[in-house]
């Protein structure tokens, strides 16, 4: 048996690189600018009071392609090394155990030179040995080493010429702003040797910035008014940041981005999966120096200490809306008044911010738009629909009797309105039926239900086939002739019974046999008030002719006012009805 080695096509690997590793062949810029910061970090390890820096330049003469020229007081190269790192794909000097200063760690970056230029070269100086050596590498897997008999100081140079095509990742400004982009908050100074010598790099970084600067640098930068911004913190991480918080609603479960460095290095501008799914009213910008970029360099690994860190940033987005709640800031009041929807979801998920904020948040109610603070305050009992048909039903009723009913049918509402009595035992909720809500109205004396009592038989005769019980009581408001309401169920079959009118033979035969259980109920009550002008005119007619008329008019009326959408066979009762009623009046 005979033992071979693995040969590594370089161009397959290149081609790899360029065309399914980095989104965009900038990243060279990043890569060079990454090596020369790593450099700089080992040089300080063993000298910790060293200056490190790099600088920048692009070099350019007419018929020449433009080159690339990066250099750095780090650590430097001896030959070994060279042979052992530079040559081999792979290897890297940055990958142990204990080691997490670097930010490099496959040891593949330097090739994504190899996506804009057909040769690298690398001339460089070990702070270990005084001689210079310069390396030349090109993309068919050859390479060359020299020693220079020229010294320089000890550190690296490298030097990229644009292959054809490529010239325009060259151009000076181009460069800048690569370099900026990627390399703005490095530790180290960046200059960029042009007429005049530039420093690429900020004074400072927003995570390390105070509120009031954080949120001046993102209105610069975002040209955003941000409403305020939330420090961020990760042990685990060893993260440090900023949340912004937006200052427009955003839509429930969109997909929040998020700027993201990791040991100063941009990650990138679109991270995801960094905060929880609730945080979607913050946009933040955090350096992260513990958790592993993937090869790419564009996004994490998503593993556990992912989820742990984001927990850790959560905490602190909780932390600081908990202050705010307990000083009772009007900032708060401002944050919800916003986003609402997203405090809602957070509220569900976590028992403590639900008891300190639910007060403040807002609810559709019989009385209009009340924090819950508001409604605890007006009444022990926390009445609710759990949908929005049944609120719509009763809800003026329940206005005119000045009683206060939440609407549960938005999103959360309805999980918040019952979480209420489990966090806070002394409160009573209560769940309203709208069929049963007709029950506390008022009932009508034995001379009054004697008066009414031909009227409400007749009633019911002709809102049988309607599968309508007729009630007459005493509620408010008085100038609301009847009520319709429905229980959940009979909101269903009057659905069903629609979908049926609307639906192919097939499809209304399979509704028919859901629904036939059913057949022959009342599913639905319309009650009548007997302390309506109308009403009281009504009960004393005669004709049971105009009387079926008025019946049928005012139960359509009745589902419109609900906002029912009525079926065919209650839309020609309106219809007809109608036309009946103007041959009454021209006849009379
Ligand atoms: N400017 C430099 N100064 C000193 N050594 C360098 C420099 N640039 C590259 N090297 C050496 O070359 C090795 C390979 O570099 P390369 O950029 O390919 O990978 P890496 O930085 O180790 O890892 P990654 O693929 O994650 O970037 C480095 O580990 C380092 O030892």
């Amino acid at each position: 048996m005979s033992d071979f080695h693995f040969k590594v096509n370089l161009k397959g690997m290149i081609d790899l690189l360029s065309n399914h590793l980095y989104s965009t062949p900038q990243v060279f810029v990043r890569e060079l600018l990454q090596n020369a910061v790593d450099a700089i970090t080992a040089r300080k390890q063993l000298e910790p009071d060293h200056d490190g820096k790099v600088g920048m330049e692009v070099f350019t003469a007419e018929e020449m392609a433009p080159t690339l020229y990066v250099e750095d007081n780090g650590v430097g190269l001896t030959e070994e090394e060279v042979h052992r790192f530079l040559a081999q794909i792979g290897q890297t000097s940055k990958r142990s155990e204990y080691e997490t200063d670097f930010i490099g760690r496959f040891g593949v970056g330097l090739l994504s030179c190899f996506i804009v230029s057909e040769e690298i070269v690398v001339i460089s100086r070990s702070i270990k040995s005084e001689e210079t050596i310069e390396w030349r590498g090109r993309p068919d897997g050859s390479y060359q080493i020299r020693k220079l008999t020229q010294t320089m100081s000890p550190g690296t140079r490298i030097y990229i010429q644009s292959k054809e095509g490529f010239e325009r990742y060259f151009a000076p400004e181009r460069v800048q702003e690569f370099a900026r982009y990627y390399g703005e908050f490095l530790p180290y100074p960046i200059f960029f040797y042009g007429e005049k010598a530039i420093r690429l790099t900020a004074d400072q970084a927003p995570w390390e910035m105070s509120s009031i600067d954080a949120l001046v640098y993102g209105k610069e930068k975002w040209h955003v008014d941000f409403i305020d911004v939330i420090p961020l913190h990760s042990p685990l991480g060893d993260a440090q940041g900023i949340a912004y918080i937006l200052p427009h609603s955003v839509t429930v479960n969109a997909k929040r981005k998020h700027r993201v460095y990791v040991k100063q290095m941009l990650l990138s501008e679109t991270v995801e999966k960094i905060l929880p799914d609730w945080s979607f009213f913050v946009t933040c910008v955090l350096n992260v120096n513990h958790l592993k970029p993937t090869a790419s360099r564009e996004e994490f690994y998503d593993d556990a200490l992912l989820e742990l860190v984001k927990k850790e940033l959560g905490d602190c987005i909780k932390r600081y809306l908990r202050q705010l709640a307990e000083r009772k800031s009007p900032l708060l009041g401002e944050i919800i008044r916003v986003h609402y929807s997203s405090l809602k979801l957070l509220a569900l998920e976590d028992d403590e911010l639900y008891a300190l904020f639910i007060d403040w948040l807002p609810f559709e109610t019989s009385l209009g738009t009340m924090t819950m603070g508001e409604i605890r305050r007006l009444t022990p009992t926390i009445c609710y629909t759990p949908g929005v048909d049944e609120f719509r039903q009763i809800s003026k009723v329940a206005k005119a009797q000045s009683r206060c009913v939440i609407n549960g049918g938005y999103m959360y509402d309805l999980e918040l309105i019952e979480k209420l009595g489990r966090v806070f035992p002394d409160t009573h909720v209560e769940r309203i039926d709208s069929a049963a809500f007709t029950q506390g109205f008022t009932e009508l004396s034995i001379e009054e239900r004697e008066l009414a009592y031909s009227f409400i038989r007749l009633a019911n005769a002709v809102l049988l086939p309607y599968r309508c019980k007729a009630e007459i009581k005493k509620f408010y408001p008085h100038d609301l002739p009847a009520l319709y309401t429905t229980s959940e169920e009979g909101l269903f079959l009057r659905m069903a019974e629609q979908t049926k009118e609307e639906a192919n033979p097939l499809f209304a035969s399979i509704i028919e046999r859901v629904t036939t259980n059913q057949a022959g109920q009342d599913y639905a009550q319309l009650c009548f008030n007997f302390e309506n002008e109308i009403i009281q005119k009504v009960i004393r007619v005669q004709d049971p002719e105009l009387c079926q008329l008025i019946v049928e008019t005012l139960y359509v009326q009745a589902l419109l006012m609900g906002h029912y959408p009525l079926k065919s066979q209650e839309m020609s009762l309106l219809n007809s009805g109608l036309v009946r009623f103007i041959e009454r009046g021209l006849d009379a």
